[in-house]
């Protein structure tokens, strides 16, 4: 390995988008190396491939390049470190650019021009990019990084890259005109090889308008919690800070991304036979998951007969392209209603996979396992937990209803006509969130585990 690769295979572990945690590196290779700005600092984008045990994953490092000593200290946190480079006589300070917002503002100026080289800089058409907008890396719990263009845009740099067009893009792009999106305004991408060695489109960034008066939907909701904790004798409908009515909301808005995405895009019912062959898949992946986390085996039994019983079901079921990744922290509450974010899917899957046909119920259940997390982390390490254990069930079964009635009348089928597919679809989530919580949180891995023993008893 170079200087810069055993710099990055110490840095890259460490970063919270790194997908490979809890499992040593092997190597770590700079696979392809495109020069965006030259001078002092230099910005390169770089695709990394970091070789593991039982996996090999790409990701993308943007990096910024200066004189050793030369950095300002308000990028100190940023530094990978000091390396020799080729091509350059003396030893330089690497960083991660996406927080120097002189190096960020020109990927804004490449996109507002639509640059074409190795790397393709693209302005949606019809959209006028402004640029000389100040940047800020936001923070937060994320899979991405996404730099903020003073309050108007949001770059959003996908770290873990696999060769083809992003969903998030994509979906985006075809639901553009919908009060339930933030609109794309432009994307970076470049040709990545597949495992047969096509150069594949890929797509490395995408801009999208920011909503400044935006409030997550998980603070939201993890408020009204909170709220019914300090009353916990009170119904969850008569506490103060109330969500159902925003949950009803959020339930409508879905279902009219649903039904949008299905009157634009390619739809399909499913044969019994991939049905079963869909349970079998939930079942492996419940199988490699009780392998890393054994805590999941005592309810592996319950799980199988969930997948089982999906396997079984008679009725044709409709697919169509989906969120695939839905949660409360990929919706937002503006001042006119909520707007749906990140339809990349999980990001640990490769394009193909996630933009197969899926039900729509998928993202139904994605959603309740959420407001099931957002009424049960606050349980972890409290010292009232035997009491607000069922508080917590009832603010979840509260905005669950609400949620679903939302979805029905908003266009949507019935969730609650719809059991085993839904139910197959929790458990399959629950299942990623198990290992998504140990290899990322482990003192949440309680959350998913403590939800399966529920539905499971
Ligand atoms: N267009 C936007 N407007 C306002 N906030 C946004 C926007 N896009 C993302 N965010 C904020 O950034 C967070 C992470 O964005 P997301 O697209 O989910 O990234 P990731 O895939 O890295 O999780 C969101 O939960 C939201 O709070
Ligand atoms: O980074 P992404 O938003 O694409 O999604 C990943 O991270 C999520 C956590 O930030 C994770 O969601 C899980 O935790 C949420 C609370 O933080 C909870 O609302 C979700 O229901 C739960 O799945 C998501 O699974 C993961 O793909």
């Amino acid at each position: 390995m170079t200087q810069l690769e055993e710099l990055l295979a110490t840095w890259i572990p460490r970063q919270r988008w790194f997908a490979g945690k809890g499992a040593p590196i092997e190597a770590v290779r700079v696979e392809a190396e495109h020069p965006i700005v030259t001078g002092d600092p230099t910005l390169r984008l770089l695709v990394v491939r970091v070789t593991q045990p039982d996996l090999t994953s790409r990701y993308q490092v943007l990096l910024g390049v200066c004189p050793e000593g030369g950095l300002p200290t308000e990028l100190a946190h940023a530094v990978i470190g000091v390396c020799a480079l080729a091509g350059l006589d003396s030893a330089r300070t690497v960083y991660d650019a996406a927080h120097d917002p002189e190096l960020t503002a020109l990927l804004l100026d490449h996109i507002a021009q639509g640059t074409d080289g190795s790397l393709r800089f693209r302005a949606v058409p019809g959209s006028v990019v402004r640029t000389g907008l100040r940047s800020l890396v936001l923070s937060g719990e994320q899979s991405n990084t996404s730099v903020v263009y003073g309050e108007r845009y949001v770059l959003k740099i996908f770290r873990r890259l696999w060769p083809g067009h992003n969903p998030d893009l994509e979906l985006n792009t075809a639901l553009a005109g919908s009060p339930f999106v933030s609109p794309p305004h432009g994307w970076i991408e470049t040709d990545l090889g597949d495992e047969e060695g096509y150069a594949i489109p890929t797509t490395l960034a995408m801009l999208q308008e920011y909503l400044r008066s935006a409030t997550d939907g998980w603070v939201l909701a993890a408020t009204s919690v909170r709220d019914l904790y300090d009353a916990p004798d009170m119904p969850p409908g008569a506490a103060g800070g109330d969500f159902a009515g925003e949950a009803e909301r959020l339930g409508s808005a879905t279902a009219a991304v649903h039904r949008h995405l299905a009157r634009d895009l390619p739809t399909d019912v499913l044969s019994s036979r991939a049905l079963r062959e869909i349970a079998q898949a939930m079942e492996r992946r419940l199988c490699r998951a009780v392998t890393e986390v054994p805590q999941l085996e005592p309810y592996s039994g319950a799980l199988r007969s969930a997948f089982e019983a999906f396997a079984e079901v008679d009725d044709p079921l409709p697919v169509q392209r989906v969120h695939g990744d839905y949660h409360l922290g990929q919706v937002v509450r503006t001042d006119t209603g909520w707007v749906l974010l990140d339809f990349e899917g999980e990001p640990g899957a490769p394009i193909d996979e996630r933009q197969r046909l899926s039900s729509p119920l998928r993202d139904v259940a994605g959603m309740l396992r959420s407001f099931d997390y957002a009424a049960r982390y606050q349980l972890v390490g409290n010292a009232h937990e035997e009491e607000l254990a069922p508080v917590a069930r009832g603010w979840a079964r509260h905005n669950r209803e609400a949620f679903c009635a939302g979805y029905a009348n908003g266009g949507g089928v019935d969730p609650e006509k719809h059991q085993t597919v839904l139910r197959a679809f929790e458990y399959d989530k629950a299942v990623y969130e198990v290992l998504y919580e140990a290899r990322n949180r482990p003192t949440w891995l309680r959350i998913p585990l403590d939800s399966i023993a529920a539905l499971a008893s």
